[in-house]
């Protein structure tokens, strides 16, 4: 790697280079098409492993991955050996036994050795090598490591999130004593696990017994301490935590035994007075399968949500993560970044990434007009779309809703009209070429405000309204089609 590259990897964090001209950010699981760039693929195993992780990502579910990958590194790479450290015995097991094949595969296909050994060590242990297989799971497993990144300090507040974010501050500052449980709700990427952790993290600064798994952790937890006939054990170590944290609880709906034993263990933790905090992709009453008297006492205490966040909050994000990565990004970036549409925060650092390695890539300055083309460029959409004209695509539009286009673009104010016409900004934004000012001035001289608000609405009403959606997809596929 040269020089030159380094610091995209210092700043990025999880940016890879790749064989065949692909530039890789793992936050994203895209491809950017980089033509002109010599890439090398490095034996280093820290990079490999991370290269490898974020094409894993790829290929497993996210509570899957989150559970067993994150905190693992690559140690040690040489000559068909790999050797990947592991934060305890019991995740060592889980990836020997389960996943041992898609590692292998996976580390083939990046290094092109046709052949791969692989060793997982514990870390902290110095003889670690491979698991034994023979000792308890319950006894092995330790709580997960905090994510330092995901604090409250670094927790950007909006209306999206405020209720949320005063509630986790008050049980991690007052465990027990506030909100018991405290479940908090949202779309996938939208601060559920930073909070989870940021709560964490302040309590076991203050000494507190804290256990922080995912739902699908505590599940295999649970069956694997049952196979072992190690039942006594998982249940000392979760009715002795002060603070238990379970991420994405709605993985444990359906799975009668797994249940049961929460059951028990949030009765006994709430009646002793210890905080339960529950993180879900949906409210109580909306995850399917779930016990009734689990979703009772899911629902006794707070419920908030965390929504997808206004244009204000995501220009703040995006301004924090800017400077945490130690980059000048001028206002006029940001705000067009800020006013992209997109579906959760993720999705917006992954913009902001993905415009600094194109920045860096390409040695240009960051412009709008970069940013603009790095998320195009990106995107990997086809050249078709980029020879949409507005006037097409607001024909489009009209055709679909059965209006005419100077009444789209009008001042008609009935619901339909006003209906099709913040489609029409949808389509448009989506398109990733014009600033919400442009689309403004396209659609009869609205304002950027009118615009934001406009996609804002669409991209949360996408979320529950399958017509709207159907709507969409119909647009976007004659827009593809001609
Ligand atoms: N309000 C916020 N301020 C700063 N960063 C945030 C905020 N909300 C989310 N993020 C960042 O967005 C990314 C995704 O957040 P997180 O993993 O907590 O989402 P999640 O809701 O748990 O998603 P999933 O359900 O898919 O696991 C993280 O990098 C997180 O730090």
């Amino acid at each position: 790697m040269s020089r030159a590259e380094k610091p995209i990897l210092k700043t990025l964090g999880r940016a890879f280079f790749l064989p065949e001209g692909y530039y890789f950010l793992s936050n994203h699981l895209e491809k950017l098409r980089l033509p002109t760039e010599e890439t090398t693929i490095s034996n280093d195993a820290g990079q490999l492993w991370e290269t490898a992780l974020g094409e894993l990502e790829c290929s497993l579910s996210r509570p899957n991955f989150r559970t067993w990958y994150i905190g693992t590194t690559g140690l040690n790479y040489d000559n068909g050996r790999f050797v990947i450290g592991v934060a305890n015995t019991f995740v060592a097991e889980y990836l020997e036994r389960n996943q041992r094949s898609l590692i292998e595969k996976t580390l083939i296909k990046l290094t092109g050795c046709p052949n791969m050994e692989l060793t997982f060590q514990v870390l902290g242990n110095p003889r670690g090598a491979r698991s034994s297989g023979k000792a308890s799971a319950v006894t092995r497993t330790a709580t997960r490591c905090f994510n330092p990144r995901y604090d409250f300090d670094s927790f950007i507040v909006g209306n999206s999130n405020r209720l949320a974010h005063a509630a986790a501050l008050s049980a991690a500052q007052q465990p027990g004593r506030s909100y018991n449980p405290l479940f908090i709700h949202g779309q996938s990427g939208l601060g559920k696990t930073h909070l989870l952790q940021a709560i964490g993290q302040v309590a076991s600064n203050e000494g507190r017994n804290v256990r922080y798994v995912s739902g699908e952790q505590f599940t295999s937890e649970f069956v694997s301490a049952l196979k072992e006939r190690r039942a006594d054990e998982f249940r000392e170590l979760y009715r002795g935590v002060d603070l238990l944290l379970i991420d994405d609880i709605q993985f444990i709906a359906g799975k009668a035994q797994t249940e049961e034993s929460f059951f028990h263990t949030f009765n006994e933790l709430h009646n002793s007075g210890k905080q339960i905090v529950l993180s879900a992709d949906s409210p109580p009453r909306a995850i399917s399968q779930l016990e009734d008297r689990l979703r009772s006492r899911f629902e006794w205490g707070l419920t908030t949500e965390i929504a997808s966040p206004d244009e204000k909050t995501r220009l703040a994000i995006l301004k924090a993560r800017a400077e945490e990565a130690g980059e000048e990004i001028t206002p006029d970036v940001l705000d067009y970044l800020a006013s992209e549409v997109i579906r959760n925060i993720r999705e917006l650092e992954g913009n902001l990434n993905r415009v600094l390695a194109y920045s860096r890539l390409l040695r240009s300055a960051v412009t709008p007009d970069l940013a603009r083309r790095a998320l195009k460029n990106i995107a990997g959409e086809p050249e078709a779309a980029q020879t949409d004209t507005p006037a097409h695509l607001l024909d489009t539009v009209a055709e679909c809703y059965e209006i005419n286009t100077e009444a789209l673009v009008g001042r008609r104010r009935d619901k339909e009209t006003a209906n099709a016409r913040q489609v029409a900004m949808y389509v448009l934004k989506s398109q990733n070429i014009w600033s919400l000012s442009e689309i403004g001035r396209m659609v009869g001289d609205r304002s950027a405000a009118t615009v934001s608000h406009a996609c804002d609405k669409i991209t949360r009403e996408l979320e529950f309204n399958p017509l709207l959606k159907r709507k969409i997809n119909d647009i976007e596929g004659r827009i593809r089609r001609e």
